[in-house]
């Protein structure tokens, strides 16, 4: 069965698009990656979506924007059948996890009208008319009628593919967010630990934006962070941030790390005259810090020895060099192709291994990794 995986995230920059065809082996899961794509978001729907992803946007924006995403995500789609040499007919599914525009997972007990929640947007009804192929969509929101947070969901990839019986690994994602997948050694479902560490590049992005009046929207290959110095005293203020001290299952995203807080740390080094070039190494810096600060906590006590990284920060060297110079130099740190999973699609993949067991009827969240009370199968169904 072939499942076309969508994976638009946190940084907006664009729709990840994983073809996979899936295959039961001896009743067990097998599946081969077919194709892979990144198709970037224009300019202006970056813009747009920009200003969609902050807390009180109205709702006619939020709904409008819902109706175009499934046609952008239905044309991402389109594209990537295409140049794989595809035709639609080959599809059987479409996966999508859509764009989450709020999430707020958590009780607020003085108002008892408030509920945790999450919303992911792109309509499934758009992608399957544009399309003609079922669509399955909207998977956070059934962990967290069960207690869940809705995320982090890869874990349950990680899980599922890659704990060793012989060492403890970590798998590792910078995307917009940062998070962490802890599988010991033997792991069962029960004892993975997983969050969100932070940010990733989500601040970085802002700042490059700002600091080159747009006409670089992140840092290529890190080469703005190397050429700056990290203000040693600025970032220790920001890792006093009550998020990086709170205990998992945490989840986090835009509406604490997003623009605003951005700008406000903006601000913050503007009255310090931090230079902006010594803005971005800092913020890059506070990225690599928060996460390796996690890590060397699981290396210690979860008998740790591999860690595996992919998201778009793998990419950024002076985020990988900072990382690995502050961790212990007996653990390894190598991108989560060596497992045989290209850091770049893993996301995309995972969506799509959601929606064939969701489609199957077969559960597909891990509740050690988002404090789900049960295993749920997620997901809505388009036909
Ligand atoms: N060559 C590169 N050099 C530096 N940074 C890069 C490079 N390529 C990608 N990135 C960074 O990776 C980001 C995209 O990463 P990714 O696609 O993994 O995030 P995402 O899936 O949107 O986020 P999340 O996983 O949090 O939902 C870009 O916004 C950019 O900051
Ligand atoms: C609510 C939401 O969209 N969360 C995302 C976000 O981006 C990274 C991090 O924050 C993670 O928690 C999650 O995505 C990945 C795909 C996940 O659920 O594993």
């Amino acid at each position: 069965m072939k499942v076309a995986g969508v994976m638009s995230g946190t940084s907006l920059d664009g729709m990840d698009i994983a073809i996979v065809d899936f295959q039961k082996v001896n009743g067990k899961i097998d599946f081969e990656l077919c194709y892979f794509t990144t198709v970037p978001y224009e300019k202006e729907l970056k813009a747009r979506l920009e200003e969609v992803v902050v807390p009180n946007t109205p709702s006619p924006e939020i709904s409008s924007m819902n109706m175009l995403l499934g046609e952008v995500f239905a044309d991402g789609v389109l594209l990537a059948v295409k140049e794989a040499g595809l035709q639609t007919a080959d599809i059987d599914l479409i996966s999508t996890h859509g764009q989450t525009v709020f999430h707020d997972p958590v009780f607020k007990k003085d108002d008892p009208y408030y509920r945790p929640n999450t919303l992911q947007i792109g309509d499934i009804g758009v992608i399957a008319e544009k399309t003609g192929i079922p669509v399955i969509g909207d998977f956070r929101t059934r962990d967290v009628a069960v207690g869940g947070q809705g995320a982090p969901l890869v874990p349950f990839l990680d899980y599922t593919l890659f704990k060793s019986e012989q060492l403890g690994r970590v798998l590792v994602n910078i995307g917009g967010i940062s998070n962490v997948t802890v599988l010991p050694k033997s792991a069962s479902a029960e004892n993975i630990i997983a969050y969100d560490t932070g940010p990733g590049n989500m601040i970085i992005d802002a700042f490059v934006t700002w600091h080159t009046n747009g006409e670089q929207c992140y840092d290529k290959d890190g080469q703005l962070a190397a050429k700056g110095n990290i203000n040693q005293e600025w970032l220790k203020e920001l890792l006093a941030h009550t998020y990086y001290g709170e205990s998992p299952p945490k989840s986090t995203g835009r509406e604490q790390f997003g623009t605003e807080y951005a700008r406000d740390l903006w601000n913050q080094a503007e009255k310090r005259n931090i230079s902006k070039i010594d803005r971005i190494a800092t913020v890059t810096a506070l990225t690599w810090y928060s996460l390796g600060k996690a890590l060397k906590k699981h290396i210690e006590e979860d008998n740790v020895e591999e860690i595996y990284i992919s998201g778009g920060g793998l990419h950024n060297a002076s985020m990988m060099k900072g990382l690995k110079d502050y961790l212990p130099e007996n653990v390894s740190v190598e991108s989560s192709k060596e497992l045989g999973i290209d850091s770049d699609a893993k996301e995309a993949i995972a969506f799509a291994l959601f929606g064939y067991l969701g489609f199957h009827k077969q559960p597909n969240n891990l509740p050690a990794a988002t404090g789900a009370s049960k295993e749920v199968i997620m997901g809505k169904i388009a036909w």
